[in-house]
């Protein structure tokens, strides 16, 4: 008897400890039951493991819990496909949109002539007025003498004080002046098996730099393949501001690694390239110098005649800075001894009342305007078309 009794206790114990092992291991995983989802986790989402059974971490657990999700592919993520190319805006008509700017800069000239023609009687003192008004605005004396004679006799023969008549009078003199019939296409053609070659010209800070990063999107927006050349090897940072210019439209810089090198190697290297590249413009750009400086001049010319070796240079536009008026022309006249310019481009015409400067520069030089800067702007550089520039000066 005492051995059945001993047994049946034993057996209870065995039970009790058997129930008590069960409570434990079960409680616990209950409690994670509970807990609340991690965010963006549901059920039956890849993150949960055990056989259906929801997975939460918890004290002990791999620190890592392996995934089984689709690895998505970096076109799922829609990475972009390169540096973002800039589309120029087209040529046709810049001048146009930007004739406010000449407009406004240029009111003392247009405005102030049409106020002039329309007073009551048209005395010497308001045709010296007349003449002020021209040499102020850097016309040059020559043209200016020219001007104020022809309006001076058609106004007496014509017997015409109507203001609409005035005006066109005006607006005549004035293009004729400025020269309708010159020839200002940009030599920018590829010649043959070579590339067309410009050379950018100019004393320092007349805006060279800018003027061939904002001609090279002149030339895409024309759909040309354009390389750019930065034999401004003098300021260090000439080479970095054109290369920028050059990605925004997705044109490659030729430059080189040294500051100081040679200007005529790096101008010679980017024909070279050009030419491999069968392009259709190399446009170098060149460091400012000052006309009066022999040794800097005497060098522009050598970068010259080393690209030469490839073949002409096609174009040399010689970068002036229009609000330096009268200035600019003793300037040009050095520069087109050394290295023969065939075109102008005149800066900063937004910021001058001196528009005149246009028809001073091609009378001194008989080089014509082909470019006019009216901005700091990308796209702030358009053709020179002289009615469109008369009626923006008049309007
Ligand atoms: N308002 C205005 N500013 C201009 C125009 N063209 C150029 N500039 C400004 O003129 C300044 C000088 O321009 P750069 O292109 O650096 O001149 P640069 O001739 O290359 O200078 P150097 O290499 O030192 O000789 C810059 O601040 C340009 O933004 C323009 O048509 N209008």
């Amino acid at each position: 008897m005492e051995t059945v009794e001993y047994v049946i206790g034993l057996i209870a114990v065995i039970a009790l400890a058997g129930v008590g092992a069960l409570v434990g291991f079960v409680r616990p995983r209950r409690r994670r039951r509970n807990l609340p989802p991690r965010p963006g986790q549901q059920a039956g989402l890849p993150g949960d493991r055990r056989d259906g059974e929801e997975h939460l971490p918890g004290v002990g657990d791999d620190a890592e819990v392996p995934r089984d999700s689709a690895t998505r592919t970096v076109e799922d993520v829609g990475l972009p496909d390169g540096p973002v190319v800039e589309r120029p805006a087209p040529v046709l008509g810049r001048l146009v949109r930007l004739r406010e700017r000449l407009a406004r800069s240029n009111s003392a000239l247009g405005q102030g002539l049409l106020a002039l023609l329309s007073r009551d009687t048209l005395d010497e003192a308001t045709w010296e007025e007349v003449e002020d008004t021209l040499l102020l605005a850097d016309l040059g004396v020559d043209p200016t003498t020219r001007i104020v004679d022809a309006l001076r006799e058609r106004v007496k023969v014509l017997g015409t004080r109507d203001p609409a008549h005035l005006r066109e009078l005006l607006r005549e003199e004035l293009l004729t002046a400025v020269g309708p019939g010159m020839d200002r296409t940009l030599a920018t053609q590829r010649q043959g098996e070579r590339p067309a070659v410009v050379m950018v010209v100019g004393v320092n800070g007349t805006g060279k730099t800018t003027t061939v990063g904002k001609l090279a999107r002149l030339l895409v927006a024309q759909d040309k393949d354009v390389v750019l050349g930065a034999a401004d090897t003098f300021r260090a940072a000439a080479a970095e501001q054109l290369a920028t210019w050059g990605d925004r439209v997705g044109v490659p810089t030729v430059r080189s690694d040294r500051d100081g090198a040679d200007p005529a190697a790096v101008a010679f290297d980017a024909v070279k390239q050009g030419t491999e590249a069968e392009v259709d413009v190399v446009l170098i750009d060149t460091a400012g110098r000052l006309q009066n400086k022999v040794g800097l001049m005497d060098e522009l010319g050598k970068v010259k005649r080393v690209v030469e070796r490839h073949g002409p240079v096609d174009e040399v536009l010689l970068v002036l800075d229009a609000t330096t008026g009268q200035n600019g022309l003793r300037q040009a006249a050095v520069f087109s001894e050394v290295v023969d310019v065939t075109g102008i481009v005149l800066t900063k015409l937004d910021g001058t009342a001196k528009g005149g400067i246009v028809v001073a520069v091609q009378q001194s030089l008989g080089v014509p305007v082909k470019l006019i800067g009216l901005g700091e702007g990308a796209d702030d550089l358009a053709p020179f078309e002289p009615e469109a520039f008369v009626d923006a000066l008049l309007s």
